[in-house]
């Protein structure tokens, strides 16, 4: 790979500290601004020829038109749908991501939440901490023996399948890419959307959000779907359609919902937020010490190696398949 010059390099969100000194290690001049507004990063983006974010920084086509200087665009995460990655190929900015660094941490929340809906831990400790001491108001029920569909089974899905079935669940999949014999060596049972659907206790989405996986659940799937379905959505907001799923969980279709991502972040509207079957985070999916490590270490990494024109691949250790995203985007994307 020829070696890009990157001489500057603006992250403008709260990324691991070992990213600015791995940069600066290798030579490389870095400014942290986070929370800036479009308009003051659009006149900032000029001095740069890096820019690291995570997932609050949009970069949209005019901040990327502004960018006279940019070379790379490094999201320290996994989703990629606050970059218009398209414009940013047109200029020939490469946009790449750590794809594998919030893996554990995504996955390891999923499993919170769906325990979370099945116990109501969250609202008993609420109901605790009012003073109250109510024991029937929380009655649950067990995960053991109930069916789990994962919509989308790459690397946070499969994490999610493996933990899941220790609590004796049964998982069921869907994904359009990854082949039916590598889902079923994971341990869940690949069918069709149509398939999935009637059959689920509990449905969890975790795909990356692109049109084809715009309201994925939505007023029609829903009604496809057993009475008190309950459902997490740790990828996306919109995956889940929110309209629908506030009108699922008033009918009583929808028994409980585990979100730690909306449409908008944070979300005005705060219906689902305040609904009392839904539980909700504000998108810690990613926020642990170790996920930061990884994402904040191979953005850095990567973005070295690249100055240093060395094939990124096998380059970072904890992510041997770090993906630079071009005018076709890789399986996933
Ligand atoms: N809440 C959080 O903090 C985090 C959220 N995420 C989100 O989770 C998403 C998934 O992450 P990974 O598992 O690492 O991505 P991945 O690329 O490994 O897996 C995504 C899977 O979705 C499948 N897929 C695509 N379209 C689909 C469709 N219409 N129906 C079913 N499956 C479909 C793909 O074939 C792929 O196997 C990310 O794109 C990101 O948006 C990721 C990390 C942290
Ligand atoms: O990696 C992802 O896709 C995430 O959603 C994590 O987002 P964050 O880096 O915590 O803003």
């Amino acid at each position: 790979m020829a070696p890009i010059r990157v001489q500057s390099v603006l992250i403008s969100e709260s990324v691991d500290p070992r990213c600015r000194s791995i940069l600066e290690e290798n030579g490389i001049r870095v400014t942290e601004k986070h929370n800036m507004k479009k308009d003051e990063l659009i006149a900032e983006i000029k001095d740069y020829d890096g820019l690291v974010v995570r997932s609050a920084t949009k970069v949209t086509s005019d901040i990327i038109n502004a960018a006279s200087n940019l070379k790379i665009i490094g999201r320290a995460g996994t989703g990629v749908d606050n970059v218009d990655v398209d414009a940013a190929t047109k200029k020939g900015i490469i946009v790449m991501n750590t794809p594998s660094g919030n893996t554990i941490s995504a996955a390891e929340l999923t499993c919170a939440l769906i325990m979370s809906l099945s116990r109501h831990v969250p609202q008993a400790v609420m109901s605790m901490k009012a003073g109250n001491w109510d024991r029937k108001k929380f009655m649950g029920a067990e995960l053991y023996g109930k069916v789990l569909g994962i919509v989308g089974l790459g690397r946070i899905g499969k994490e999610v399948a493996s933990r899941m079935q220790s609590f004796g669940m049964r998982t069921i999949g869907y994904d359009p890419i990854t082949p039916p014999e590598v889902a079923t060596s994971w341990g869940v049972e690949p069918m069709s959307l149509e398939q999935l659907w009637p059959q689920c206790d509990y449905i969890t989405v975790h795909t990356p959000l692109m049109p084809s996986t715009v309201g994925l659940l939505n007023d029609e799937t829903f009604a496809k779907c057993k009475k008190g379905v309950k459902v997490v959505n740790c990828a996306r907001g919109g995956i889940i359609d929110e309209a629908a799923l506030l009108r699922a969980l008033e009918s009583g279709q929808c028994g409980g919902a585990g979100l730690d991502v909306f449409i908008e972040e944070p979300p005005k509207d705060r219906s689902l937020v305040n609904h009392p079957n839904v539980v909700s985070c504000p998108h810690l999916g990613a926020s642990t010490k170790e996920a930061q490590a990884r994402c904040g270490q191979d953005i850095a990494q990567q973005i070295v190696d690249m100055v240093n024109g060395k094939n990124l691949v096998g380059a970072v250790s904890f992510n041997p398949h770090p993906i630079v995203m071009s005018k076709s985007p890789p399986k996933g994307f």
